[in-house]
């Protein structure tokens, strides 16, 4: 860690050459203190440790930068992607697909670089999930269902395990899985949320899906290697 002096004028002084590095007031209180020499690996929130004097000089203790990664949804290139849709309830489905295709298109991913796969209900798709990104070939994988509550508790069993299965295809796969199943009470609420007043849940889906899938590609992908 190096050891940068501060001067009586607040100016930051290089270790090494003893010139000024850098303006330092804005770092720190007004009342700054004479002859303050610190241990530093980053210029930001400064604490000014006055327990530790040595010499006639407090230390002053600065906290290293944290790191922030986040996916972006404007470097689409070369990403690709995989749609899961359940074909039971396509009066909802069929709208959350067009939802997230057209996201897509607006979000410049490329045709070539969709695929969509359609299953008979959202309990299948968690193992087609699983199946695909286990292939390699694709950078984040969309599912889409409608679960709509019946007379029956079999609406929770289906719902439970669409979401579990989808979140454990993930998991598994190191794929990022995009859980765009609606599971609804009745067919107003997913009628609202397939292009409704509560707006398209596979459209957010997809933009779900390209920020993960850059965070993956783009961030974390440099981090590991
Ligand atoms: N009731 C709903 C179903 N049921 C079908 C299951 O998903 C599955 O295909 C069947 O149990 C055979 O394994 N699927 C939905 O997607 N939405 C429903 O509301
Ligand atoms: C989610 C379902 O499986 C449900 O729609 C089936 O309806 P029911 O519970 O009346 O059999």
């Amino acid at each position: 860690m190096a050891s940068i002096w501060l001067t009586e004028s607040g100016c930051l002084l290089s270790p090494s050459s003893g010139q000024r590095v850098s303006k330092a007031s804005q770092y720190f209180p007004k009342s700054v203190p004479k002859n303050l020499s610190f241990l530093t690996t980053s210029l930001r929130a400064p604490r000014i440790n006055y327990a530790d004097k040595r010499n006639g000089r407090y230390s002053v203790i600065l906290a290293a930068e944290s790191r922030h990664l986040m996916g972006s949804l404007t470097d689409t290139k070369g990403l690709r992607f995989a749609v899961v849709v359940a074909r039971f309830n396509e009066i909802i489905t069929n709208p959350l697909l067009e939802g997230a295709l057209q996201t897509f298109r607006q979000y410049s991913v490329k045709e070539e670089d969709i695929t969509v796969v359609k299953v008979p209900g959202s309990f299948e798709i968690p193992v087609v999930a699983q199946k695909l990104g286990q292939s390699g070939a694709y950078h984040a994988i969309i599912c889409i269902g409608a679960v709509i509550r019946g007379d029956t508790t079999h609406y929770d069993a289906v719902a439970n395990s669409a979401a579990s299965g989808v979140l454990n295809a993930g998991l598994s796969c190191g794929v990022p899985c995009i859980f765009g199943v609606l599971t609804c009470d009745d067919m107003e609420q997913a009628i609202n949320r397939a292009g409704g007043k509560s707006g398209n849940k596979g459209a957010e889906a997809a933009l779900t899906a390209i920020e993960m899938a850059s965070l993956f590609e783009h961030k974390l992908k440099k981090q590991s290697s």
